[in-house]
């Protein structure tokens, strides 16, 4: 199954750089999360994906190939973006049909995909009369028509209640389960937390932080440091952690910075330490702090 290879991906509006310099891989096997506050870049980076929007510098591959080079396009990438349009009168029948006969998959898969997505009973209905959920599993449907083993899905999560997210996930785990490469956008962690195995953070167009989501959460070190020389001690840590914060005129609280490696920095410039406590915070902590929406810092 093929993954996706993004590299130094570039979309300008006018001055806007709504996608800047991104670099990741979203492979096979595994849910991706690409999370990011609202207008941080993915649908614009999902949309270049696909080819709806043109990037101005850098590309992506699916397999090693640009989408515009794949024969047969949606055997081999499905893509669902938020918000999707469906005509109000047709039936989820007569759209999947349609969009079956475009991409020459055998009108059978209508009816697979009908029953997998749980809207048999509801095919010939008209899609205006649809639910959220019923037009996210729509949406979804319409991505898995080629059978593909690459879907971009946009928010899929919009929108559902408790029992449609859970059926999500587990929907997203059995995809993934196949072998898919699964990327999931959401601007909110708590969304994806406990379904992707990766995650992709961005903000304002730029990669913050790409790797597994247990690495990540490893990663995740604020350590309290209590010191009189605290302001000369912040200046010594600044160039290697992620972030300080004063919390007062004798407490730091350091990002990304083992407790060991803050004392020896401190004793190699002869400053004072009376308290060092490493604090873990909840992975929602740190989405907040490199989308750079931590509001308590
Ligand atoms: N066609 C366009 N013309 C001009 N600016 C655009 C266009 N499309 C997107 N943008 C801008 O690019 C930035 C990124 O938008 P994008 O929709 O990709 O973000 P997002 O992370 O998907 O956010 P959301 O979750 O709100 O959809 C935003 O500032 C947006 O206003």
């Amino acid at each position: 199954m093929s993954g996706v290879e993004v590299r130094g991906l570039t979309k300008r509006y006018g001055t806007l750089t709504a996608v800047d310099d991104l670099s990741f891989t979203v492979r096979p096997g595994a849910v991706t999360a690409f999370l990011g506050p609202n207008g941080a870049g993915k649908t614009t980076t999902m949309r270049m994906m696909v080819g709806h929007v043109a990037p101005t510098s850098g590309g992506v591959t699916i397999g090693g190939r640009r989408y515009r080079d794949l024969p047969r396009p949606t055997t081999v990438v499905g893509a669902a973006f938020d918000g999707a349009a469906f005509h109000p009168r047709h039936s989820a029948r007569n759209h999947l049909r349609i969009y079956a006969a475009m991409g020459g998959h055998p009108g059978r898969r209508v009816e697979e995909l009908l029953g997998l997505l749980g809207l048999a009973a509801a095919g010939d209905r008209a899609t205006g009369t649809y639910s959220t959920g019923m037009r996210q599993r729509l949406s979804l449907a319409t991505a898995l028509l080629g059978d593909p083993g690459v879907l971009l899905l946009d928010e899929p999560g919009n929108g559902l209640d408790p029992e449609g997210t859970a059926w999500l996930r587990a929907f997203l785990r059995e995809l993934a389960g196949e072998g898919r490469a699964v990327l999931v956008s959401s601007h909110a962690l708590g969304e994806v937390q406990q379904v992707a195995d990766d995650v992709v953070v961005i903000r304002r167009g730029r990669l913050v932080a790409a790797g597994a989501l247990g690495e990540l959460a490893g990663a995740a070190h604020v350590v309290r440091v209590s010191s009189p020389d605290a302001d000369r001690l912040a200046r010594v840590l600044a160039p290697a952690a992620r972030a300080i914060d004063l919390d007062g005129p004798h407490d730091l609280r350091v990002h990304g910075l083992e407790p060991a490696r803050i004392a020896d920095l401190a004793a190699a410039h002869e400053l004072r330490v009376h308290g060092l406590a490493a604090d873990r915070p909840s992975l929602e902590e740190l989405f907040l702090d490199l989308t750079g929406e931590r509001t308590d810092a």
